[in-house]
């Protein structure tokens, strides 16, 4: 069916775009502005036409998997299970709680896998003695919560999404429950003071006294201090009440100096590459961000299910569950699931050669990052960091171990070296989760979408609508960095991958273009309704059926998708609705960014993404009422098109039931459905302008600049289309 589609689909494409051509070598030559609005019209469908093309590839081969747990625990006894290090990266304790930290760590900690296989690395670029604070508790803690969690087989593995779930009531949980309180009293209390004092260290901390020295230092700042690697716990000596051994925990803080570049996420990632591989050198891996708990104890087994797999080639380089969310409202008012893009789109990539990485929830194979499948591992600098090396010094030289792990964590250890280019995550985008997996894929590995009914990970997402445009925005920018390198996929990726994957990276690398046919069709109809010009066919010529086919069938075949995927139509609705509105705000804005930074005039940071609900904020977050509540260009830049919008649909309206136009309403048809259907979009954009007392509203002064900037465009381009003849 979906070829079928695709093809009578492709065909009107074609129609369009040459009905475009012939308009534009028939336009009046005299007059630059006659030949403006088919040369705009023919880019932005020239542009849908080429995401239309990249999206093919996701629909041509999907496959759905599924783990046979059972089979596999009947071939490999859990004594052969591989060791795992997981690495878990925070950056800063007031926008990343170090409680909900922790809470990761434990709900990985407490996998149904031996414990002793198990190394969690916490990497902190806060370089924050709070986050090592909550820790040293956390390490506490773990000796009561595993025993726990085995002797009741908990699904929930998180203690404060154990104790916030319905299942909350097995023997002796008020008793866990009052220890967990009491940690999380603790750590905040630290965190509103700013700083540990030796008072907060006393019962049972005493051990981790020396741990906070290096901050007692005068100059130790965030971003301006030497590496930290502290074991907080050790499969070999430390023991859960039970007396089990529990896993390694180990916090890293890696170097920092202002004047060397740290390469944000992708740099903590790689110092946790070498830091683990000097100390435990597990052959597999998972990446977690602070937030992205683990919802399932038998999802390592999933992972294992492939790696371990005699039918999967040995070149499979890494398996990623997607990204899932709890708390996210009724009607995912943000397009917060990005559904497409975690859970559709991988569908198609892993029937091609496997989907991309998205930085957390994902297994990886360590040799995966020393070069390709095929060739010889790539050697990093020392050997001991050799992905195959065995870690044999651990018992015997501990503070050698030690001091290596604290070698490696330092800035100048890349200097001049193959890290970030060759080995390890990659350096030089943003989206380094994107990147990485895309420059692996091309060198050979393969990669497995694994996606449990039971979400096997899930994380947060951002809960204000400004938080959400800046995260995309970042995104933008970082595949755009990708998409105008010499990697871009259009041809150094077409080289390795082929046709279909190099379609689907690029589908992602473009992503921001989507802001041209999107603003051309959010103002380019509406201006010229307002001028009274007709750019579309009439409503009774037989082209028409062209555009209305267009259009309803990309729409009805995406409602297809997303309701067959499990979303609710209304969902739907939400996600449509922000693909547009982002075309009008972060997409334009990356593309700015992205121009003035290759221009030498700006410079990209990685605005990290706050964790912490305000009260207030969340409360109307359930309700389902948008967030605007702070002043920004990217709101500015919506609110103008939804102005625009509004006045077109009104004059057009006007006009028809003045009776003026009733001859010409067929041929300002198409101009007045794209309003209509814009302003029913925009339309909590005119509430949060209009109609809304509470602090999440539009700020006043966004609303002003955009009424100037509305009148400003409206006056320049009517003197303008004087100049088309109609
Ligand atoms: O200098 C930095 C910046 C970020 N982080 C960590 O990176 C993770 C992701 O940051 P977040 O602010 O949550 O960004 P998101 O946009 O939500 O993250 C998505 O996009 C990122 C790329 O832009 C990927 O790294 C993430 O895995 C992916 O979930 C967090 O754990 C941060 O602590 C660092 O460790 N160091
Ligand atoms: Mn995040």
């Amino acid at each position: 069916m979906n070829r079928l589609f695709a093809a009578v689909y492709a065909s009107a494409i074609l129609a369009l775009l040459y009905r475009h051509t012939i308009s534009i070598s028939r336009s009046n030559k005299t007059s630059l502005l006659s030949l403006c609005v088919p040369t705009l019209l023919f880019t932005a469908d020239f542009i849908l036409a080429f995401m239309w093309c990249t999206t093919q590839s996701f629909r041509l081969f999907p496959i759905r998997r599924a783990e046979l747990i059972p089979e596999m625990n009947r071939a490999v006894p859990d004594s052969e299970y591989p060791t795992l290090d997981v690495f878990i990266c925070t950056a800063d304790p007031y926008k990343e709680p170090p409680v909900s930290v922790a809470n990761t760590a434990l709900s990985v900690m407490a996998y149904d896998y031996p414990a002793e296989k198990i190394s969690v690395y916490v990497s902190d670029d806060g370089g924050s003695q709070l986050t090592l604070f909550a820790f040293t508790e956390a390490a506490k803690f773990a000796r009561e919560w595993l025993p726990f969690c085995r002797r009741n087989q908990l699904a929930h593995r998180s203690p404060e999404a154990y104790f916030s779930s319905d299942d909350a009531s097995c023997a002796g949980t008020d008793d866990i429950k009052v220890l967990y309180e009491s940690m999380k009293v603790k750590v905040e209390h630290v965190l509103l003071k700013g700083r540990v004092e030796v008072d907060d260290l006393e019962n049972g901390s005493s051990d981790y006294i020396g741990a906070f020295d290096k901050w007692a230092e005068d100059d130790f700042t965030g971003s301006e201090h030497p590496a930290i690697v502290h074991k907080l716990l050790e499969t070999d000596k430390d023991r859960d009440v039970t007396g089990r051994a529990l896993p390694n925990l180990i916090y890293v803080s890696r170097e920092k100096r202002r004047e060397v570049p740290h390469n944000f996420k992708a740099g903590a990632l790689n110092v946790l590459l070498r830091v683990s591989g000097v100390m435990t050198n597990a052959p597999i891996l998972l990446t977690l961000d602070c937030d992205t708990f683990s919802n399932d104890p038998i999802t390592a087994q999933r992972a294992l299910c492939y790696f371990l797999s005699q039918d999967i080639r040995s070149d499979l380089g890494y398996v990623q569950f997607p990204q899932r969310f709890r708390g996210i409202n009724k009607n995912d008012i943000y397009g917060a699931h990005a559904t497409h893009l975690f859970r559709l789109n991988p569908l198609g990539m892993d029937g091609l050669s496997g989907t991309s990485y998205v930085g957390t929830g994902c297994f990886f194979q360590r040799k995966a990052f020393f070069g390709s499948p095929s060739s010889s591992v790539t050697c990093p600098n020392i050997p001991p960091l050799h992905p195959s090396s065995v870690t044999s010094d651990q018992q015997s030289a501990p503070q050698s171990v030690l001091d290596s792990a604290h070698h490696v964590a330092c800035c100048d250890y890349e200097k001049g070296s193959l890290w970030g280019s060759k080995i390890g995550f990659r350096y030089g985008s943003l989206v380094e989760d994107y990147y990485t997996g895309y420059r692996l894929q091309c060198e050979g590995w393969k990669s497995v979408f694994c996606d449990p009914p039971r979400a096997g990970f899930l994380g947060d997402a951002p809960i204000t609508f400004d938080q959400l445009l800046n995260q995309n925005k970042r995104w933008g920018i970082g595949l755009l960095q990708v998409a105008f390198s010499k990697y871009t996929p259009l041809a150094f990726g077409l080289r390795r991958m082929g046709l279909l994957m190099s379609l689907s990276y690029s589908h992602y690398a473009f992503w921001p273009l989507w802001a041209v046919p999107l603003i051309t069709y959010s103002l380019l109809p509406q201006l010229t309704l307002l001028t009274n010009i007709s750019i579309f066919p009439k409503a009774t010529d037989a082209s028409f059926v062209l555009y209305c086919f267009l259009f309803v069938g990309a729409y009805g075949q995406d409602v297809i998708e997303f309701v067959s995927e499990g979303s609710t139509v209304q969902e739907w609705w939400s996600d449509q609705r922000c693909w547009l509105m982002k075309g009008a705000t972060c997409h334009p804005s990356a593309l700015i960014e992205f121009t003035m930074k290759s221009l030498g005039i700006s410079l990209h940071g990685f605005g990290l993404t706050s964790k912490v609900i305000d009260a207030e904020q969340g409360r109307r977050y359930e309700k389902g009422v948008i967030e605007f509540g702070v002043h920004s260009s990217m709101f500015v830049s919506m609110t103008v098109v939804a102005l625009l919008n509004l006045a077109s649909l009104l004059y057009g309206a006007f006009k028809i039931l003045s009776g003026g136009w009733i001859e010409e309403a067929a041929g300002l048809a198409g101009q007045l459905l794209i309003s209509g259907f814009l302003v029913v979009n925009y339309w909590s954009v005119y509430e949060g302008v209009m109609f809304r007392a509470d602090r999440g509203k539009m700020p006043i002064k966004t609303t002003v600049a955009s009424f100037i900037i509305s009148c400003g465009i409206y006056l320049l381009i009517v003197p303008l289309c004087k100049g088309i003849s109609p």
